[in-house]
């Protein structure tokens, strides 16, 4: 009943019988434990989740002989976890490497990237939603306010307009419902009932509360408008994918419920992710005035006469790239990424894994890994600037991941963070309130990490 590790495994500690090394992980948060296995094991060691091996990668050097190097190799998932259940295998984001995986990726960056979905551009779409952002801001003028719902639903938003070609008000039950929905799955699928589900099969049929997660996901379906569907005349991303079920009528890759899962994860994706990256850099901002305010005099200057902000402006403004990849390094928004599987046996750091081996990437490592950045543990702009105060982007910056699997939204996510960041500032000051005492930025820890609740305040600017 003891798991053994085949041979030339990554080292790790003895597993105990049935129960694997669970008892080495806090459920609530393994990060730290995770550090300290690296201090006794190295880069890539080994843990059992139950019966289960499981290789963890720290480190910019062994993540990348993985994730790109080894590429392929590196770029399955895993498929008997309460997570395929639940996506019923269906979607993109956990299914298997193969043609599905494949076409359905393809198919979205595509989309994306072309906007086969009318004259609308991207750009477009995120400045219809920061419109909303600013209303909101505008209400609060000299007072307080949470803002993690404004950022919420701005991200969901966004995500809403590139599926459906509309946005929802915030009071809608759609959106209300959807996110409701989201923070339960995700609740659960990161908690502890999903780590049993996990490593003990025999317990999955059971009415235990990893059900209510199951009830969750058929309510998060597509919201198709079908009654101003011109076939051929695509307006969103959903209607790109009917265009696309037309052209193949017989193949089986591309159905109606192949398109529910595969909304409900590019919404489930694109939306705490942006929105907690957000929530972190206002934070660090109202707590960095001075580099809050370094920010607003180069917006300043680069969009003078401007009505607005475009993404191309990223070009003119190396401190305002700086903060924001700065602010994605410390928010390390996905700190553990999406679980991969070997596709074959393979090698890494010298090690033998075989095919079917879970492999989860510690992205906490690389983005304050020392020797990889100049001030790897304080929030420090000058992580991306040269000495002539160029923008670089030091090779251990991967908070979107590396390699084929990599964030498939990583576009869109940076169109978001740099338009909303950029309007938001050249409009407003983010003052941290007198009465809020010290911040605290240490995370919460889920599967993605959220700063505490906070409250900001806001000033018009005089200038604005
Ligand atoms: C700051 C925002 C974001 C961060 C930090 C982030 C990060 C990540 C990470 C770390 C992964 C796992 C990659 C891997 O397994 O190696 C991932 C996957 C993914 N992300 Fe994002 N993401 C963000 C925004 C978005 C957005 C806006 C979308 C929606 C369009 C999106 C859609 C996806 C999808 C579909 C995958 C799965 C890709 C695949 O399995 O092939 N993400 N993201």
């Amino acid at each position: 009943l003891r798991p053994k590790r085949p041979k030339n495994f990554p080292p790790g500690p003895a597993p105990l019988p049935i129960l694997g090394n669970i008892l080495h992980l806090s459920l609530r948060n393994p990060l730290k434990d995770l550090e300290r296995l690296k201090k006794s094991y190295g880069n890539v060691y080994s843990l059992f989740f139950g019966p289960n091996p499981v290789v963890f990668i720290h480190g910019v050097k062994a993540m990348k002989e993985a994730m790109v190097t080894r590429a392929t190799d590196f770029a399955g998932r895993p498929q008997d976890l309460f997570i395929n259940d639940l996506a019923k295998r269906k979607g993109v984001v956990m299914i298997d490497h193969g043609p599905n995986w494949r076409e359905h990726r393809r198919f979205a960056l595509m989309t994306m990237r072309n906007f086969g979905m009318g004259k609308r551009s991207m750009e477009d779409r995120i400045h219809d939603e920061i419109e909303y952002t600013m209303k909101t801001l505008e209400k609060s003028i000299g007072k307080t306010l949470s803002p993690q719902m404004m950022f919420h639903h701005a991200s969901s938003n966004i995500i809403n307009q590139v599926l459906y070609g509309t946005r929802f008000e915030y009071d809608d039950t759609f959106m209300t419902e959807t996110i409701r929905c989201f923070t339960e799955i995700a609740k659960i699928t990161n908690g502890p009932w999903a780590m049993l589900y996990d490593t003990f099969p025999f317990i999955r049929k059971l009415p235990l509360p990893f059900r209510k997660g199951f009830e969750n996901v058929e309510y998060v379906s597509v919201k198709r408008n079908n009654k101003t569907r011109v076939p051929g005349e695509p307006q969103d991303l959903v209607e790109c994918y009917l265009d696309e079920m037309d052209k193949r009528p017989d193949d089986p890759l591309f159905s109606d419920e192949q398109l529910n899962r595969f909304a409900a994860d590019l919404h489930f994706a694109g939306t705490d992710t942006t929105s907690n990256t957000l929530l972190t850099g206002f934070l660090y901002l109202m707590n960095y005035p001075h580099i809050q305010e370094r920010c607003q005099q180069e917006i300043d200057k680069v969009l003078e006469g401007k009505d607005r902000a475009c993404f191309d402006d990223r070009h003119n403004m190396p401190y305002m790239q700086a903060v924001i990849h700065e602010v994605q390094r410390v928010s390390n928004t996905v700190p553990l990424s999406v679980f991969h599987c070997t596709t074959k046996d393979t090698q890494l750091a010298g090690y033998s894994i075989p095919k079917g081996t879970t492999i989860i990437q510690n992205l906490t490592s690389v983005h304050n890994e020392e020797g990889q950045w100049k001030y790897p543990h304080e929030f420090n702009p000058e992580n991306f600037l040269n000495d002539q105060g160029e923008f670089v982007k030091p090779d251990a910056f991967m908070p979107f991941s590396a390699g084929p699997r990599m964030c498939l939204g990583e576009g869109l996510a940076r169109m978001e963070l740099f338009l909303i960041m950029v309007t938001l500032l050249r409009k407003f000051d983010f003052i941290w309130p007198e009465d809020a005492g010290k911040p605290d930025f240490t995370p919460v820890y889920g599967i993605t990490l959220s700063p505490r609740p906070y409250r900001m305040k806001v000033q018009l600017r005089s200038s604005a």
